[in-house]
């Protein structure tokens, strides 16, 4: 298995390009299945989760295409996928294992076919991730659902889903998704209450529309859609990736470094960059992205996870990365997930001062970490080590890091080309 190898302490300093989003691109690939035409999507991100996402739907009978020439000025690709029949409606167990995100194939394959059987993603490393409000919003549009030897069955009334109204409990990025998705496609009025308010979704909403969907109230947590008889293709540009821009931020505080994250957007990072300017770096917005300039050293912080626009969960584990060298206690509060401390025991290894109870964890910041042989179990967990790895004294070395591959593209080529000492070494 490949590992990374960080030889660390370097000060980073220079551009950073950051990619289109992996959350944004994952919901906007299985737009595809709405519509016979071809949808083309660009600035997708080059990860493993794209590159299986593209395979999953291939399997459903979507035929895809790509382009964009590897170091081009773009860094992302197009790919065009055209669903003009749809050969399957199962999204079988050892697809939907490997990517959570598989699930958001179910609302779209009913909503057009009438029906949908897909696996049952289980848990994984960062907590239980039960898919209960998918299934109530498509049950609330007149899906009868079934769960049956691991696999969920989804079959539209005759004459198709229809309209409804949906109050979700709680805030869901992929059930809002999946709702959005279906109700673009039934038979009149979907009012969503309690949406979610990611900048994915509102991505997912504008690819909608491009798409002939109307829809109202996006970046709401009130959406209402008129679905449509069918939808048509369109060419739609995947948003920049908040998440990957925001650790690339980290990586300047916690290497004293001076970063441009080249097409990053500043609206979408609100709490993030009132997360990096608490800690004590400078973040402006330049021309076509954001400067985040380490400036002494970093300040403790209280920060709590929850859904957009606060803090988000996915940048928790990179920004307790960074605390652990800030001057005094921060307290980190994990509130979306119930076990993403993951990456704690092997920041401890390093040498970061991290006491974890329940929910909360309180980093006392060090003035130094050590290089270790360290092993995550997530993809933000394992960017954290990166990131510690970046600050470490001597070489640390990064297994299984086929987490990395699925949410950062091409993590050792952005990072070398501003400073840093890292490499993949390939299995032997
Ligand atoms: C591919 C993608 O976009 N992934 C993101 C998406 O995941 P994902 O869409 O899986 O996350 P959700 O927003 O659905 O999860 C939020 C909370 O709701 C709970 N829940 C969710 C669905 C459900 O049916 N029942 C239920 O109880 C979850 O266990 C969790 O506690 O949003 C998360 C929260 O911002 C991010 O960390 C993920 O990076
Ligand atoms: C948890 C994440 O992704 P996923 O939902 O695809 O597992 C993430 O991007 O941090």
């Amino acid at each position: 298995m490949d590992r990374i190898i960080i030889r660390g302490r370097n000060r980073l300093s220079g551009t950073v390009p950051i990619s289109g989003a992996k959350n944004a691109a994952l919901t906007l690939l299985p737009c595809a299945l709405l519509t016979a035409d071809p949808l083309t999507l660009s600035n997708l991100p080059r990860l493993a989760d794209v590159d299986g996402f593209g395979h999953l739907l291939n399997g459903l009978g979507v035929s895809t295409t790509i382009a964009g020439a590897r170091g081009g000025a773009e860094w992302g690709r197009s790919m065009t996928l055209s669903a003009e029949k749809i050969a399957s409606t199962t999204a079988p167990y050892d697809m939907v294992r490997r990517m959570r995100a598989s699930i958001l194939v179910l609302g779209p394959l009913v909503a057009r076919e009438g029906e949908a059987t897909v696996s049952l993603p289980g848990g994984c490393a960062i907590g239980n991730r039960p898919i209960d409000l998918h299934l109530k919003a498509l049950e609330a549009l007149g899906a009868e659902i079934e769960l049956a030897a691991g696999y969920v069955k989804a079959r539209a009334p005759d004459g198709g889903l229809r309209g409804g109204r949906i109050v979700f409990p709680l805030v869901s990025v992929g059930a809002t998704e999946n709702a959005l998705m279906a109700a673009s496609l039934a038979n009149g009025e979907t009012v969503i209450d309690n949406a979610a308010r990611e900048p994915e979704i509102t991505d997912l909403c504008r690819c909608l529309v491009a798409m002939g969907a109307e829809i109202s109230g996006i970046g709401t947590e009130r959406i209402v859609v008129q679905g449509q008889p069918r939808l048509h293709g369109a060419d739609y540009r995947v948003m920049p990736d908040r998440i990957e821009a925001g650790s690339y931020a980290c990586a300047a505080g916690i290497t004293g470094g001076d970063l441009t994250l080249a097409g990053a957007d500043a609206a979408d990072m609100a709490a993030i960059i009132d997360g990096l300017v608490e800690a004590g770096l400078q973040v402006s917005t330049v021309d076509g992205g954001i400067r985040v300039v380490a400036d002494g050293r970093l300040k403790a912080l209280t920060l709590s996870t929850a859904p957009y626009p606060a803090f988000p969960t996915d940048m928790q584990a990179q920004f307790m990365a960074m605390l652990a060298l800030a001057e005094g206690a921060s307290v980190l509060t994990e509130t979306i997930f119930e076990n993403r401390y993951m990456h704690v025991p092997e920041l401890t290894r390093m040498g970061a001062d991290i006491q974890v109870r329940g929910r909360t964890a309180v980093v006392r910041g060090v003035t130094g970490l050590v290089g270790a042989p360290v092993m995550a179990t997530d993809l933000r967990a394992s960017m954290s080590l990166v990131l510690a790895g970046l600050a470490a004294e001597g070489e640390t070395q990064i297994n299984r890091i086929y987490h990395l591959d699925r949410g950062y593209e091409r993590l050792e080529e952005k990072l070398s080309a501003v400073g840093a000492d890292i490499e993949r070494i390939g299995a032997d």
